[in-house]
């Protein structure tokens, strides 16, 4: 078909959606999500109730999804993404538990779920739907039972280096996913990385600040329009500077996060005051953080995903390589789960 057709089709589709939940496919969510962003009110206004829902687990009733009728939060904050709360939910009909995101439609960006829309992979956080309800946009996802790796260092102080390794390759292995698909994170951090109960595996969430990468591959502004960066501490020096920005961001902001697990506290935060964009874009990449226990390969993976040019910096595809080498070359996954606290460096 033409694109006026494949146009006409989107359109004809979204005129189908609006003002309804049903049980859908991904790309019907992508078209009705981009609906959303101008906060737009369906035809019956601020109370509208829209979506499409992945599984069937979450059952619409009566093309509708409502909150305290269909489903209801649990008790307990799970944690808080970007521009949003994420509780633990129960569907009332089936009883199946997942986990929700509520977002104010004015923060909401099409983005988040673009880059969950696009595919499945075992790195990365499943979606299990959206639906507008009035003013809030509630995105379902897989219930992570391990919690967020933010947490756990937060219980452990700090990582011992084979287990950072481990954690750092698995979220390489997501990044290398969205980068094949022209998809930025924008906010790769402890935080957002999701457990399994028993730890050993571990998912990219959060596209809160996930940006389309154009396939010229000639990188993106990022600091215009409605994006938001990531976390400060984090940002990669071509994004503090405005520059234009590909997949090399997230990949610093990976080994920013590899400092915060070795060491416990964020990177630079011991040395300068904010505003830490300033020292981000002038002063050297923080390697002197790199604990001198490390092993040389982990040591020199850092120094390859923390280059200041973008060129010069590893890819996620490379980076993971180095970290599984030098995984192999720390002995091993060995070290015990019920380890002691470890006061952060
Ligand atoms: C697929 N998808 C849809 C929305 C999304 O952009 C997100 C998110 C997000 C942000 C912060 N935190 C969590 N978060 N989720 C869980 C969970 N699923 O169990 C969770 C559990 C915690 F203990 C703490 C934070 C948590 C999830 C996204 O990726």
């Amino acid at each position: 078909e033409s694109i006026s057709d494949k146009l006409s089709m989107e359109e004809f589709l979204v005129d189908a959606l609006k003002g309804s939940v049903i049980l859908g496919e991904p790309r019907n969510l992508a078209c009705l999500a981009k609906t959303w962003k101008g906060g737009g009110l369906s035809p019956k206004g601020m109370d509208g109730n829209e979506g499409v829902l992945l599984i069937e687990k979450l059952k619409a009733v009566d093309y509708e999804y409502r909150e305290g009728v269909h489903w209801t939060k649990c008790p307990g904050l799970l944690g808080t993404g970007s521009f949003g709360e994420v509780y633990k939910m129960e569907d009332k009909q089936t009883g199946f538990q997942c986990a929700a995101k509520k977002v104010r439609i004015e923060n909401f960006r099409a983005e988040e779920l673009m880059a969950c829309t696009g595919g499945v992979h075992a790195k990365v956080l499943p979606l299990y739907g959206a639906v507008k309800e009035g003013l809030w946009i509630t995105l379902f996802m897989k219930l992570m039972e391990g919690g967020s790796l933010g947490q756990l260092l937060k219980q452990r102080g700090y990582l011992p280096e084979d287990r950072a390794l481990d954690y750092l390759g698995q979220a390489l292995e997501g990044l290398e996913y969205l980068h094949a698909h022209s998809i930025l994170h924008g906010d790769v951090k402890a935080d957002n990385i999701l457990l399994s109960g028993d730890r050993s595996h571990a998912v990219l969430c959060d596209f809160g600040h996930a940006a389309h990468l154009h396939l010229d591959g000639m990188g993106k502004h990022l600091m215009t329009g409605d994006y938001v960066p990531g976390t400060e501490t984090h940002l990669a020096p071509e994004v503090v500077m405005g520059k234009r920005c590909d997949s090399k961001a997230d990949v610093w902001s990976s080994c920013c996060m590899m400092l915060h697990l070795l060491n416990g506290c964020h990177p630079w935060t011991q040395y300068y005051n904010h505003p830490l964009c300033l020292k981000i874009a002038k002063e050297p990449p923080p390697l002197r953080e790199i604990p001198p226990s490390c092993h040389p390969a982990t040591a020199h993976l850092i120094k390859a995903g923390l280059e200041k040019d973008p060129t010069q910096r590893a890819s996620a595809a490379e980076l993971r390589v180095k970290a599984c080498e030098a995984l192999e070359k720390v002995g091993g996954l060995k070290s015990p789960w019920r380890g002691e606290y470890r006061q952060p460096r």
